[in-house]
């Protein structure tokens, strides 16, 4: 079990994280989600104990990861954002050496590497010099080397960042396969990775927890934005007419389509199906519908309502940064232009 109790980081004054509290209980796959720059990354390394907190603290099943780091750091295995690989060694070497400073038992250790050689299928590279590998087989090393010697929370940070489809795929078995005997924590931006994977999510967005839950739920809790999508020939105040006096019905919004038909998003309240009085209201004053459908929330809608500020702050920086790109580009065409003139 951990438990992350009012955890501050602050860089200078930009806080990264920010008053985090949630405990993590054993055997499930937990998925922390969150746009670039959330503090994803910052909340694993000081759970692993890479980082010092600026504020609070992290217990790994009772023991203080900064206070108590042997012992905590004894049920963690952990894959950072960029695996520490000694590329000169080989896959065997550098997981034998990992092993050692596991403190694996000398006469246990070629089992535990096999076993997780195996499990990463890194059985055809295993001689190979680590700096000969593709980016794919990297990242399954450093999987290798958190697993090695299996311990109970796995902590994974964007483990399948750089994969291709099918290494992909072969990640995400791996993790259930590991769910099975271990808690395992991940960090995805990615969220139909989460989705997929994972038990339980937590969404962060500027280093504070949004929101944490199954899937299932997080996606019922938005159920209150549910809503209804009409299209009819009905023009856009018969629309607002007609459905005025049906029940549930808590918001509407029409817009004319280029079809000249008229669109309407109906958002719906305690959760009712009103498609059927819908239909009767419409049908009771001869305007037929040519569509009707409830729009069910995904859980991508919940993510990108909850992590909104983040990514219009994100679309400012980018935005700011490529104005700033294009001027420095259009000063190095010119200073080129000037450069070509004088070679004339
Ligand atoms: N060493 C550092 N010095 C200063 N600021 C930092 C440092 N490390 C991270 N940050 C900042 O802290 C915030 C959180 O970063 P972090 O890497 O934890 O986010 P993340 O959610 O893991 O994002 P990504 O998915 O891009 O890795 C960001 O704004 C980042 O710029």
């Amino acid at each position: 079990m951990i438990e992350v109790k009012n955890l501050v980081k602050k860089y200078g004054n930009h806080i990264a994280v920010d008053h985090l509290n949630f405990t993590i209980e054993e055997g499930k796959i937990y998925g922390f989600l969150g746009p670039n720059g959330a503090g994803k990354s910052t909340t694993m390394n000081i759970m692993t104990g890479y980082l010092g907190a600026t504020e609070g603290e992290v217990l790994i099943n009772g023991h203080n990861i900064l206070k108590d780091p042997e012992e905590a750091k004894k049920c963690i295995g952990y894959l950072p954002e960029i695996p520490p690989l000694y590329t000169d060694m080989t896959v065997l070497e550098y997981l034998d050496f990992a092993a050692e400073l596991k403190k694996i038992k000398k006469k246990e250790r070629e089992e535990a590497v096999e076993q997780v050689v195996k499990l990463a299928k890194l059985y055809d590279v295993q001689e190979r010099l680590i700096k000969n590998l593709s980016k794919g087989y990297r990242q399954r090393v450093g999987l290798a080397q958190a697993i090695l010697g299996f311990p109970e929370i796995i902590i994974l940070d964007e483990p399948t960042v750089g994969l291709d489809p099918k290494q992909i795929i072969e990640i995400r078995e791996l993790i259930r396969t590991l769910a099975k005997n271990h808690t395992v924590i991940l960090s995805s931006h990615i969220l139909a990775e989460v989705q997929e994977v994972c038990d339980y999510v937590m969404i962060i967005s500027k280093g504070k927890l949004v929101a944490s839950d199954t899937p299932v739920n997080l996606e019922q809790l938005m159920a209150g934005s549910e809503t209804v999508e009409i299209t009819t020939r009905a023009t856009q105040t018969e629309v607002r007419d007609i459905l005025r006096p049906v029940a549930n019905v808590e918001k509407i919004t029409t817009q004319v389509n280029k079809d000249n038909t008229t669109g309407a998003v109906i958002e719906v309240k305690n959760h009712a199906d009103i498609r059927e009085s819908v239909f009767m209201a419409f049908a009771e004053k001869k305007k037929p519908l040519l569509l009707l459908k409830n729009t069910k929330v995904s859980l991508e809608d919940v993510f990108l309502e909850l992590t909104q500020n983040d990514a219009e702050a994100e679309k400012l920086e980018t935005d700011e940064l490529e104005a700033e790109e294009s001027d420095a580009v259009k000063q190095e065409m010119e200073e080129g232009e000037n450069e070509d003139a004088g070679n004339l």
